[in-house]
């Protein structure tokens, strides 16, 4: 660990600040592969590959990572966990073995339906059930860490869900994506509907791909953008997507998580609302130290440090 103490001399907001002593920390790089401390689960494996980054692997591949009731209940777990983890700042999510995810275990699906004989008990207890599962997906969202996805080939049902509540989307060559509920007797519940047009841009589109179910390649998923990026396979998608989450755990924390909330708020409010609700936190964010860090950084034309959030 190296450290650097000096004094420096700052305008900010007007005033000039005198910043005794600088401390700058040298990388410590984690060995990547090895398991994150107090992310122990059955169905996700999850990683620190980079400093400040974490990889959530789907880890039931003899079952293609089909999502079964540990993992509803785990990634809720896990994404709540992340969103206070002063050692996370960006999130990889993969998929172990063959493909991505092959969407709801069909297995599991009719344990679903409630026992009661009422029909409006029953519903009530469905209804509570189904708000469980998409809050298995919302928590990404809600997550203030950026979650970049690295899909490899199938992305089925459920994956489409999970998926369009991530930030940034990248896939393999052989990816393929697949709105597949209405092939199993369902309208989509559990966010696709939802988030799809938006991430498309292209309602026609969405609502071609639910209606019909039929299989988009990766070509078509980049040309409409579902991804930003077409890796040759899943080693090199997951380490572009590495590469990724590492850049950005090496922005201002506040600076990045304030500009998720923001992106998430404005996706659902007018440009106006939009504008007001940035002001607001701005206002508090902008008096960070992480301001004056990043611009003494830029100063000295080196990489900046800041503390843990
Ligand atoms: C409130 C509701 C919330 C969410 C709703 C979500 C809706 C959906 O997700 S709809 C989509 C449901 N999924 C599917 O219809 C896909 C079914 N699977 C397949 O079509 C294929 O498995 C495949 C994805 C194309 C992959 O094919 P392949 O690589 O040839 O593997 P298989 O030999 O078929 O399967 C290996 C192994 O995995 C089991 N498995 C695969 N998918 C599922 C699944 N969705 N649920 C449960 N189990 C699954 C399969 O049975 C095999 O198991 P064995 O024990 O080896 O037999």
């Amino acid at each position: 660990m190296l450290s650097l103490a000096r004094s420096i001399r700052f305008v900010h907001g007007g005033n000039i600040i005198n910043v005794a002593k600088l401390t700058l920390t040298s990388r410590k790089m984690s060995s990547g592969g090895l398991e994150a401390a107090g992310y122990s689960f059955e169905t996700l494996k999850v990683t620190k590959p980079r400093e400040y980054v974490l990889q959530v692997e789907l880890n039931r591949p003899e079952k293609r990572n089909a999502m079964n009731a540990a993992f509803w209940r785990e990634m809720v777990e896990c994404f709540n966990k992340v969103s206070t983890d002063p050692d996370c700042r960006s999130v990889v999510v993969s998929g172990a073995g063959k493909l991505f995810t092959a969407g709801i275990d069909l297995q599991e699906i009719a344990s679903l339906m409630p026992m009661e004989s009422d029909v409006g008990r029953k519903s009530m207890k469905l209804k509570g059930a189904i708000a469980r599962y998409q809050d298995t997906f919302t928590c990404m969202e809600k997550c203030p860490k950026p979650v970049i996805v690295a899909v490899h080939n199938a992305c089925v049902g459920g994956g489409i869900d999970l998926i369009t509540a991530c930030d940034i989307r990248y896939c393999s060559q052989d990816a393929w994506f697949q709105v597949k509920e209405v092939d199993v007797g369902l309208a989509a519940d559990v966010g696709t509907l939802q988030r799809l047009p938006k991430v498309v841009g292209n309602d026609s589109l969405a609502r071609e791909l639910a209606y019909t179910a039929r299989k988009m390649m990766a070509d078509e998923a980049m040309r409409c953008g579902l991804v930003s990026r077409i890796l040759p396979d899943r080693e090199s998608t997951i380490e572009a997507a590495i590469e990724t989450a590492a850049l950005i755990a090496s922005k201002s924390p506040i600076a990045v998580q304030g500009s998720k909330v923001s992106i998430v708020y404005s996706r659902d409010h007018s440009v106006q609302e939009g504008l007001e609700h940035i002001a607001c936190w701005n206002s508090a964010m902008l008096q960070s130290e992480d301001v004056m860090t990043a611009a003494m950084a830029a100063v000295e034309k080196k990489p900046a440090e800041f503390s843990k959030l």
